[in-house]
């Protein structure tokens, strides 16, 4: 008995080195930590259960017949983050640099399959030069095999992906068909084609950094969700969001009993809205002023930044916020923050968290940019998105409410359950001026003062409908608030929210306007 343990303590030793000790030194050289190194931090102390720690691949070309890892360069299993199950796997660039074999992409297949039946969230910790390119075509069917159950897994479970290293390639079609992507910055990088194609393609000259480096999918594209400056700090963020989440669509995310609020935030909150109303503020003001003290994680915070959209909680409860944002194109929407929002209130609307809404958005950004990369099909998206959301929905107009924007930012006709607004609220077609400029051009024209007369007329139209009492009038809102009453009001009309139920109705898909 003594051997054949003492077998098994070597075995294991030798799968605990990966790559080996050299590589393992050039990895932390590099300030990246090995994959095992990784999953230690992220999940809970000792609770880390390895499967498939012998499994070898079974390839015979190009001299891997001697170049066999247990492991086979991905470390998989289950454990707990915040005593919650968890399943993960972490790839391991000391073995092959972490490129994808037959046998590897079987081991994440099978976490994934079982994370499915267990309805249990999967993080993916990926550092890998892709596909292993001595298997070639069986390398590209795992990978296919994978993108395949991350879609399967849509909508089903939370799917995280943290890129600690390079993914490239096709190997990018995981990280985005998951839910959220933390990327550290300086050591990791996503790309369809690296610098050295772009070069010979488009003649472009671009490093790994600047093409598909952290900033890069964080401002430019949006891939990324997350920027950490590195492994040990993007761990603890994945650690820290988890707690905002649920485990499955059928549950809810968990309730931070002990939660805090600062009540003098009452008092100040009024005082955030400049007088002027062609002014910007800075709408986190307003949020923060409104959720449980230090609660709101943001998501996507450097990419279209004229909307904010991140987690909170009220009274202990995790909410997903959307807020047009003032402070960056006067809050306009325009395609990327149609994107943004769409895709935030498609996740919270699928994981049973319940959205709030602020708005003061002057409209969508004109132009022929816009127009002609599509702004009518992605600012579709936002409005679908909030339209077939069936979790709690509370709007809070705190300025301006103009045109088709007005109806796509949670209006109570696409199925909000309470629209507040608060008394500075302008809800109209639009802005004053451009409304007098359009609606009494001929009388503005034959004035003998023009300018006077536009000024006389912008007056009128603002007394009439730069106010929130017209919708309220109608019922279009619900109430008008108080700042200060904010909070309470809100979390009043989640509570009565609480057991909502919203069926849609039958069909196979909606056909969401890509
Ligand atoms: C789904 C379709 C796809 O995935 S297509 C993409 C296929 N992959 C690629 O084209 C990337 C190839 N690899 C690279 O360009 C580099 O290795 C990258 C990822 C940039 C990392 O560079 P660097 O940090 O300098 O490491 P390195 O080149 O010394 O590599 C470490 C060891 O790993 C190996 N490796 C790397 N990638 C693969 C791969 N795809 N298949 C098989 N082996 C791979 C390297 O050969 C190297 O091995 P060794 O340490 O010299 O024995």
């Amino acid at each position: 008995m003594e051997d054949i343990n003492k077998k098994l303590i070597e075995k294991r030793e030798e799968a605990l080195l990966g790559g080996g000790q050299a590589r393992i030194d050039s990895q932390h050289k590099k300030g990246k930590l090995t994959a095992r190194e990784r999953i230690t931090l992220l999940l809970d102390e000792n609770s880390f259960q390895e499967m498939g720690m012998f499994v070898e691949h079974r390839s015979q070309d190009f001299g891997l017949d001697k170049q066999k890892y247990p492991g086979d360069g991905v470390v998989t299993g289950y454990g707990t983050i915040h005593g919650r199950p968890i399943y993960v796997f972490s790839q391991d660039f000391t073995v092959l640099g972490g490129s994808l074999s037959e046998t590897y992409a079987e081991k994440i297949c099978k976490i994934m399959d079982l994370a499915m039946k267990s309805q249990t969230p999967i993080i993916g910790l990926n550092d890998s030069g892709g596909a292993r390119i001595q298997e070639g075509v069986v390398s590209l069917a795992g990978y296919a095999d994978i993108f395949y159950r991350n879609t399967k897994a849509s909508g089903v479970i939370p799917q995280l992906s943290v890129i600690m290293g390079p993914c490239a390639g096709g190997a990018v079609y995981s990280p985005a068909l998951t839910d959220f992507v933390f990327m550290v910055e300086d050591t990791s990088y996503m790309f369809v084609t690296g610098p050295n194609v772009v070069k010979t393609v488009t003649h472009e000259e671009v490093t790994s950094e600047d093409l598909g480096g952290a900033k890069a999918h964080a401002e430019k594209s949006g891939v990324n969700h997350f920027t950490s400056p590195n492994d040990v700090t993007v761990l603890k963020e994945v650690r820290d969001l988890m707690t905002y989440l649920p485990q499955n669509w059928q549950s809810l995310a968990p309730h931070k009993k002990n939660f805090k609020f600062d009540s003098k935030k009452l008092e100040t909150i009024s005082s955030i809205l400049p007088e002027n109303n062609n002014m910007p503020y800075d709408i986190r003001e307003v949020i923060d002023q409104v959720i449980d003290d230090e609660s709101f994680r943001e998501v996507h915070k450097d990419f279209a930044t004229n909307i904010v959209v991140g987690f909170a909680r009220i009274e202990g409860r995790t909410i997903g916020v959307v807020a047009n944002q003032p402070i960056s194109l006067a809050g306009v929407l325009d395609i990327d923050s149609s994107r943004k929002g769409a895709r935030f209130v498609r996740f919270c609307d699928a994981f049973n968290i319940p959205l709030l809404t602020f708005e003061d958005v002057p409209g969508f950004l004109p132009g022929t940019d816009q127009e002609w990369n599509g702004i009518i099909a992605h600012g579709a998206k936002l409005l679908y998105a909030f339209s077939e959301a069936t979790v709690p929905r509370v709007t809070v107009i705190t300025r301006k409410a103009y045109g088709g924007a007005f109806d796509v930012m949670n209006s109570k006709n696409i199925g909000a359950d309470f629209n507040f607004a608060w008394p500075t609220a302008e809800i109209a077609v639009m802005g004053a001026k451009g409304a007098a400029e359009i609606i009494f051009r001929r009388e503005i024209a034959a004035a003998a003062d023009p300018v006077a007369k536009l000024t006389e007329k912008e007056a009128e139209y603002a007394e009439m409908f730069a106010n929130p009492y017209r919708a309220a009038e109608r019922g279009i809102i619900d109430d008008v608030i108080k700042p200060s009453e904010t909070r309470s009001r809100v979390a009043n009309a989640f509570k009565i929210l609480e057991n909502k139920k919203e069926e849609l109705p039958m069909k196979k898909h909606g056909n969401i306007p890509m």
